[in-house]
């Protein structure tokens, strides 16, 4: 019979260290048989890809901001994220909604309101049960300080209209994680990632250990070099 899929996503704010754990984590997958599919947000579709530029590059207001960006999850859930948990994958995604909490929400100090009805028509109708509104099964929160975020940033990439913004916003949006993670403390794991790459590493493998969903000899493989 084979196994239910997994929807993972992984949040944080900017320069956390998320991007640089999702690969490893698809290989230990992959090492035991899971079919893994890695997306990101915003983006993932054609269309969602364009949403994507949109967002990090135009001046728009807060609105603009949100319906796009659920605008390009609804399009990202329809066609890769709902497709590929049917099919019984690993769906490991870099960023969902509770990046709009933060970053939209507590970040821009958008309605929250508004956002959860947002949440709410982009994300029901799509799965094989019609009035769920998709979630992830464990959301993965890259916890680091703001100070600590900008200096591993400085110089590392071009900064898009996200990451261009000063400190303080950033320390709503970890604030706005925090939020988050307490209202759902079931749904979030934490890790602590003021730490090394490879102790980010422990840390994250041993979540999956932990609810059986990687064995330990492929946990302890692999992770960042
Ligand atoms: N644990 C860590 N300690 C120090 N630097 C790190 C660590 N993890 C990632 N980095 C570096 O910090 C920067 C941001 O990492 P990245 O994975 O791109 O973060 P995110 O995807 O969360 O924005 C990169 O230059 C990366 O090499
Ligand atoms: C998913 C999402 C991302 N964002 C922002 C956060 C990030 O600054 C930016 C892109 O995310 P990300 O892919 O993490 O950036 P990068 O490719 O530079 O690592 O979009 C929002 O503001 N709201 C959202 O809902």
């Amino acid at each position: 019979m084979s196994r239910p899929g997994l929807f993972i996503t992984f949040e944080g704010i900017d320069g956390a260290g998320k991007s640089s754990h999702i690969e490893g984590l698809a290989a230990a997958f992959r090492t035991q048989g899971r079919t893994v599919t890695v997306s990101r947000e915003p983006g993932g579709t054609p269309l969602a890809e364009k949403l994507r530029e949109m967002v990090l590059n135009d001046p728009m207001d807060a609105l603009t901001e949100s319906l796009l960006i659920f605008a390009a999850r609804r399009d990202h859930l329809r066609n890769v994220i709902e497709p590929a948990l049917a099919r019984g994958d690993v769906v490991l995604c870099d960023r969902f909604t509770d990046a709009t909490f933060a970053y939209q929400g507590a970040g821009r100090g958008f309605d929250l309101g508004v956002l959860s009805t947002l949440e709410h028509l982009a994300q029901t109708g799509l799965a094989p049960q019609a009035d769920l509104m998709r979630e992830p099964d464990l959301t993965v929160w890259f916890d680091l300080a703001p100070e600590v975020a900008a200096e591993r940033l400085a110089g590392a990439r071009v900064p898009d209209r996200f990451e261009a913004q000063p400190v303080e916003f950033f320390r709503r949006v970890a604030q706005g994680y925090a939020d988050r993670a307490a209202a759902a403390p079931q749904r979030f794991a934490r890790l602590d990632a003021a730490q090394d790459r490879h102790r980010v590493w422990q840390q994250l493998t041993s979540v999956f250990v932990r609810k059986g969903w990687l064995a330990i000899m492929v946990a302890t493989q692999g992770g960042p070099q």
